[in-house]
């Protein structure tokens, strides 16, 4: 398969200093290894109708979401003072469709652990997810804060100062589509659209809508994902027991995340801090010319006005 990715339109990132190549497959960008692992997922993954999937375009709030989702199904056996997120990263407690099918093969045969990250395209999800009607979780996030969390994250996982990558350069890329498992906003348009014809199955979240109200947002999550909190819980603090211990102070303060490693053994590894930068809303206000909110802006009016999805 290998051969056959090279085969694709490809882009080395220059502001990288040419560190990464993404390539153009099923209208989307990605690097080789995930491009590959999607591939085998299209082809042999079996999705159970339990199983409960947690989609998002990367630097969205992924880990976040991946965190509070994993409390609330194991709220039952672990409390805040025992949850494995405080000695694991919360990638590594839940597998990755495109790259961790055998752990996901082991969970069906041995667990009822429902749950299943990816960053795939909606359309290019395995067909057994939708034809098992599984239910899919989808977060998205202002543009502007994603350029600039994409910007840092590849520029750190790529061991770049600063001052040598250029985030003008970036910024072009992004904008012209070229960004991981990107155009972002067709990312969102696939998942937007399938949850107009089927809003039973997915639940939107938007990640600054988290941060204004938690307590709601985790509510539904967990009613969504069939974790619905008793009446006992909610007056027991458990919501805001978990809102605490997936937050970004907590998350970003343990030794886990400040010094340990994401996928040790890969190619792919990368240091767990750089997953937890600044959390803020609006940091993009240090980064974006009025020339670049301008163009940016226009270009989500064109692409995503009508769904009335606001992303600015
Ligand atoms: N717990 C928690 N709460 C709120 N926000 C958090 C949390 N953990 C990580 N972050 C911030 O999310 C951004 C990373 O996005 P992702 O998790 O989607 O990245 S990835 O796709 O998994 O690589 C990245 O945003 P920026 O700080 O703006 O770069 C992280 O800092």
């Amino acid at each position: 398969m290998e051969e056959t990715i090279k085969t694709f339109p490809q882009h080395t990132c220059s502001w990288l200093k040419g560190k990464l190549t993404l390539y153009k497959n099923q209208d989307f960008w990605n690097v080789r290894e995930f491009h590959e692992g999607g591939i085998m997922a299209q082809q042999s993954f079996e999705a159970r109708p339990s199983d409960v999937f947690v989609c998002s375009a990367p630097k969205t709030g992924t880990v976040w979401l991946k965190a509070l989702a994993f409390a609330i199904i194991t709220r039952e056996k672990y409390d805040e003072s025992t949850s494995p997120l405080l000695t694991t990263m919360p990638h590594e407690c839940i597998p990755l469709l495109e790259k961790d099918l055998e752990q996901i093969e082991e969970n069906h045969k041995n667990s009822c652990f429902p749950l299943v990250a990816t960053h795939l395209p909606y359309n290019s999800l395995p067909e057994s997810i939708l034809s098992s009607n599984c239910k899919i979780v989808y977060i998205y996030r202002n543009i502007k804060d994603v350029i600039v969390s994409h910007y840092h994250f590849l520029r750190e996982a790529n061991k770049l100062p600063l001052e040598d990558a250029p985030f003008e350069e970036a910024f072009d890329e992004f904008y012209e589509g070229v960004s991981w498992y990107g155009p972002y906003w067709d990312h969102i348009l696939g998942y937007w659209k399938a949850s107009l014809e089927r809003p039973e199955i997915i639940l939107f979240l938007k990640y600054e809508d988290m941060k204004k109200d938690p307590t709601g947002n985790v509510k539904k999550l967990a009613e969504f994902i069939g974790f619905p909190f008793t009446y006992e819980e909610e007056k027991a603090g458990v919501i805001e027991n978990i809102i605490k211990l997936c937050s970004f102070e907590k998350l970003s303060n343990l030794e886990v995340n400040k010094s340990g490693k994401h996928r040790a053994e890969d190619v792919n590894v990368a240091e767990n801090r750089i997953y937890f930068r600044k959390a803020k809303d609006g940091d993009w206000k240090n980064y974006f010319t009025d020339e670049m909110i301008e163009k940016i802006d226009k270009l989500i009016d064109e692409k995503l006005g009508a769904t009335g999805l606001v992303l600015k």
